[in-house]
């Protein structure tokens, strides 16, 4: 699904982002190579050992030391493991700490900056794919680079160094052996990069496998009672299922084929220990090698190539680790395509809005709003009605400039908001949306999530101007009551009272309610009329609802029919003008009339 931006290795691209890691990076790979030298270390004083017991007096040990005894030569050895093994224990738990947090900074950052661009991008781009796909790449994707961080990148070069080392024992003992004894390593280069060509679409696929299964499972927790309510249940089981068998798929495809590497490896090993093993030992029984030495060879064809079947597990999680990379700079690639300007507007915001031969739609679709021209001049209330789908929340997206118009222009006090950077704009706007979110927290964090630091005075005031103030005195804790995810601990009308009391803390320029009194009933609207008139007294308000009985006192009431102003006016001059309004307002009226004796 995802496009692949750039040509370059995604692990290098990395590598270029994440320059202040890079001393780090250096430290780690400096203390894992002390750590593998020390490592090499005893299998040589072994070959030593061997070498006194069988020498004695011309042994290497003691002519370099110059010791006689045999007793003391093994003494010195004893002594110099122990240091080896304290150097190698000590640079272990270093190297271990660097790598582990070289892997947690890189994934945090990585987290953090990938989040911050998600936020940043247009609302089209985050309305045009699932949410759980972005959750995945947040997630799962960053988890899986740090993996490859922790554990394969030091295996990568621990291996690297174990070929180096044990290479230079070889090259100095015996040029034949080490010609043999690295056999395999050629075949196991080959091999990887061959079966690295061929794994990488396999992993491609187990990304996008994951990225879909996490889409469908948030999908569905979020529609959890609609599932229930039309006993869905097994319906959606199976079509989880068929989403999660699809990773399963990838998934043993994927292992399959690295796994089909392992073998290759072992063959190769086979081969290159058995030449050892044979030629060195032919070798001694010619007088050509020091058992000693042979010995070291052995031992040392042992460390050299077993741990090369490792090289199949460090694959996979460089596959994994490159394909989650590349999700993830994937997404940091995405453009903003509704960027902030930087003209700063002097504070107090006016509030007056124009719009001028306005056209606007959704990505490849047709225009919902045609040839626009509005104007609401500072400080006055106007409402904007019309049938549904008529474009009405649209505008107010624009007006908040959740989209740019395909054309025209949109003004907030004279500069055209797109030139306007987004405190300018937004933040002398609060917004009520038609579906109200609230986030976990408490009933006044919620309130004041607009205006943090704002005191618990203004907070009660605001839910006092909302009419929410009775409501929340009734709950165990008042503003100290706990709102669930989402607000599910709320009705309805009482999380749009408090949406509502949020958006009057900020004490903006410019209100825009949409549909915000749409689930409370006729009296509780009433109550939030009377406050809002207050409220608004010397704020802009532009104002979508359906109850037109809401928006009756506007300044000014535009009529939308099919992304066109149908009319405008003033309550009175549109029933005088009897057209389309009138009609609805009569339709409503008589309603209200038929359910009035009820209420
Ligand atoms: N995110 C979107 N992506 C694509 N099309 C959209 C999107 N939102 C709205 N539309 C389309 O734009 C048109 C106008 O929708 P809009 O929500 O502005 O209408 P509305 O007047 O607010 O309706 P309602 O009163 O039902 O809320 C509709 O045809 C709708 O299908």
């Amino acid at each position: 699904m995802n496009v692949i931006p750039a040509a370059e290795q995604p692990l290098r691209s990395l590598w270029k982002r994440h320059r202040v890691y890079r001393r780090r990076f250096i430290l780690a790979v400096t203390m894992s190579t002390i750590n593998k030298v020390a490592d090499v270390v005893p299998e040589l004083l072994i070959g030593a050992a061997v070498d006194v017991v069988v020498r004695g007096d011309a042994s290497f040990v003691g002519e370099i030391l110059g010791v006689e005894s045999r007793y003391s030569q093994l003494g010195w050895l004893a002594a110099i493991n122990v240091v080896v093994w304290i150097i190698e224990s000590a640079s272990q738990y270093v190297a271990d700490v660097l790598w582990r947090g070289l892997a947690q900074g890189v994934e945090h950052d990585l987290r953090v900056e990938a989040y911050d661009h998600a936020q940043h991008l247009d609302m089209s781009w985050h309305e045009s794919r699932p949410s759980g796909s972005t959750l995945a790449t947040l997630n799962d994707d960053v988890n899986q680079l740090e993996r490859f961080l922790d554990i394969g990148a030091p295996a990568i070069i621990q291996t690297f160094l174990n070929v180096v080392l044990v290479g230079a024992v070889f090259a100095l003992s015996s040029w034949t052996l080490l010609l043999f004894a690295f056999t395999p390593i050629p075949v196991i280069v080959v091999g990887s990069l061959v079966f690295q060509r061929r794994l990488e679409p396999l992993y491609d696929r187990v990304r996008e496998a994951v990225s879909d299964l996490s889409s469908a499972l948030s999908a569905n927790l979020a529609g959890i009672a609609t599932i229930k309510a039309f006993t869905a249940e097994d319906r959606e089981r199976d079509r989880i299922a068929a989403v999660s068998t699809a990773y399963r798929t990838a998934n043993t495809d994927a292992i399959r084929s690295s796994a089909a590497f392992v073998p290759l490896v072992r063959m190769a090993i086979l081969a290159g220990f058995t030449c050892t093993l044979l030629l060195g030992g032919w070798a001694v029984l010619r007088g050509d090698l020091e058992v000693g030495l042979y010995s070291v060879l052995v031992f040392m064809t042992q460390r050299l190539l077993w741990p090369l079947t490792d090289v199949a597990t460090v694959l996979d999680l460089y596959q994994r680790g490159r394909a989650s990379t590349q999700r993830i700079l994937t997404l940091l690639a995405v453009p903003i395509t509704v960027p902030a300007g930087t003209t700063v507007l002097a504070k107090p915001v006016q509030g007056r809005i124009e719009l001028r031969g306005v056209r606007a739609g959704y990505a490849d679709g047709p225009d919902v709003i045609h040839d626009l021209d509005l104007v609401v001049p500072a400080g006055e209330t106007h409402a904007i009605v019309g049938t549904t789908g008529a474009g009405k929340s649209t505008l107010l997206r624009l007006v908040l400039r959740f989209d740019d118009p395909r054309a025209g222009t949109i003004e907030l006090d004279g500069t055209d908001i797109r030139d306007l950077d987004w405190d300018s704009l937004r933040g002398s706007m609060a917004y009520v949306a038609q579906d109200v979110y609230m986030f976990a927290g408490t009933i006044a964090d919620n309130i004041a999530y607009g205006r943090p630091d704002a005191t618990r005075a203004e907070i009660e005031a605001a839910a006092e101007a909302a009419a929410a103030r009775d409501f929340i005195d009734a709950t165990a804790d008042g503003f100290d009551s706990w709102v669930g995810e989402r607000g599910v601990t709320l009705s309805g009308g009482q999380r749009q009272r408090l949406a509502l009391a949020r958006a009057l803390l900020r004490e903006p320029s410019v209100l825009v309610l949409d549909e915000a009194t749409s689930a409370v009933d006729n009296e509780t609207e009433a109550a939030i009329q009377r406050s809002l008139r207050v409220a608004t007294a010397g704020c802009t308000a532009l104002v979508v609802a359906h109850r037109l009985s809401t928006v009756r006192h506007a300044h000014r009431i535009w009529v939308l029919d099919a992304g066109r102003v149908a009319e405008s006016g003033t309550h009175d001059d549109l029933i005088a003008a009897d057209g389309a309004y009138a009609a609805l307002w009569r339709v409503q009226t008589g309603e209200l009339a038929l359910d009035e004796p009820s209420a």
